[in-house]
């Protein structure tokens, strides 16, 4: 996810040593914590209810104080900033999209251009490239009012407001809750392509290990008494969970969950042969989690690795076809076994 360069609009975000201990308080909501979000990524807090996640997100706009220790963006205390600027400096999502619902859905996204003082014409542009760029064209939707858009939709308009000023920085805490669980794989799929383009700096709440290993190029695991269990990547913290808490939290699963993070196009597959065709079909897009589902959906020991077309989702595509030439006249790529699979699955 963070292959291609970073923008110079993008900021790191360290955590250094925080603390935050609420007013009358018997212990911190965040003890000590120290990571460093590098610039253009996406790190996932995850961790049992109380853990401290949203204090921590929190934190960094200045909505909780820190007590301790010290939070930079792009190398800048947040303590140096005045908090209201700050705040406008700053996207932020939540689950309650919190859309002002007697404004429309352009004077929604276009509240803080207009605190920032830009002229109508620039205002007016940016409503509409955002709205655009999260597929919600200005002439359909930029008059309707909140109550008149689809869940889905509406969180959307909540990621096109929290980037309406351009922030290096985006906060987002469990934006994606509220949503049933079609809807809210779409909005992630949605936002991890945006953020291929945006390349915000990204922190994301969630209490859902999928949607974390799904959506974060780093994982932070808190813990009660809001420590931190482990900082990694999804597929170290799969492979290696650092101790019996983050193993159980990641669930008994992880070895599945870890082949949901390799795509079929990375395997060394066997070249096909005309004896394949009977087999069934996935395209290369495909995580591997998926083709083992289709080998035991099918009862087969391999599956047939197809050409993914232009940005296909990679999903099953089908058995059948003569030679390597697939349904609607997909190439064969070559086969996948199950041992290849698990193999790989294992590395
Ligand atoms: N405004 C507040 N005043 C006092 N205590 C608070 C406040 N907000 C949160 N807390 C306490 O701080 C701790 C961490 O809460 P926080 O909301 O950060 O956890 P969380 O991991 O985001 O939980 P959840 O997954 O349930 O949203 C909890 O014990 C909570 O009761």
């Amino acid at each position: 996810m963070s292959t291609e360069k970073t923008p110079a609009s993008a900021q790191d975000i360290v955590f250094d040593h925080v603390v935050k201990t609420y007013p009358n308080a018997a212990s911190p909501a965040v003890d000590d914590l120290s990571l460093t979000v590098s610039a253009g990524e996406i790190c996932v807090l995850l961790g049992p209810s109380g853990s401290g996640k949203t204090t921590a997100l929190m934190m960094v706009n200045r909505l909780a104080e820190i007590t301790g220790g010290d939070i930079r963006i792009g190398g800048r205390s947040i303590t140096d900033h005045d908090p209201i600027e700050l705040r406008r400096s700053i996207g932020y999502v939540i689950q309650q999209t919190g859309l002002f619902p007697h404004l429309t859905i352009a004077d929604n996204i276009a509240t803080v251009p207009k605190v920032l003082g830009w002229d109508k014409r620039r205002v007016k542009d940016r409503v509409a490239e955002l709205l655009d760029l999260v597929g919600l064209p200005v002439a359909e939707f930029g008059r309707r009012y909140p109550s008149q858009l689809s869940g889905g939709q509406r969180q959307r308009v909540g990621i096109a407001r929290a980037l309406a000023a351009d922030p290096p920085v985006m906060l987002m805490d469990e934006p994606f809750g509220a949503l049933d669980p079609i809807t809210r794989e779409r909005v992630q799929d949605e936002f991890l392509a945006l953020h291929e383009r945006i390349r915000k700096t990204v922190i994301f709440v969630s209490h859902d290990i999928d949607e974390a290993v799904k959506m974060g190029d780093r994982i932070a695991i808190f813990r009660e008494g809001g420590k931190l269990a482990q900082y990694d990547t999804p597929r170290t913290l799969l492979k290696e969970p650092a101790d019996e808490f983050v193993a159980r939290f990641v669930g008994a699963d992880r070895g599945l969950k870890r082949l949901t993070l390799t795509r079929l196009a990375e395997l060394d597959l066997t070249p096909a042969t005309s004896g394949d065709a009977a087999l069934p079909a996935i395209g290369a897009d495909a995580s591997l989690r998926a083709a083992l589902s289709l080998m035991v959906a099918e009862g087969t020991d391999a599956v047939r690795v197809m050409e993914s077309g232009d940005g296909g989702g990679g999903g099953e595509v089908g058995a059948g076809g003569e030679g390597g030439e697939g349904p609607g006249g997909a190439k064969a790529l070559g086969t996948a076994s199950l041992d290849a699979v698990r193999k790989a699955g294992a590395a």
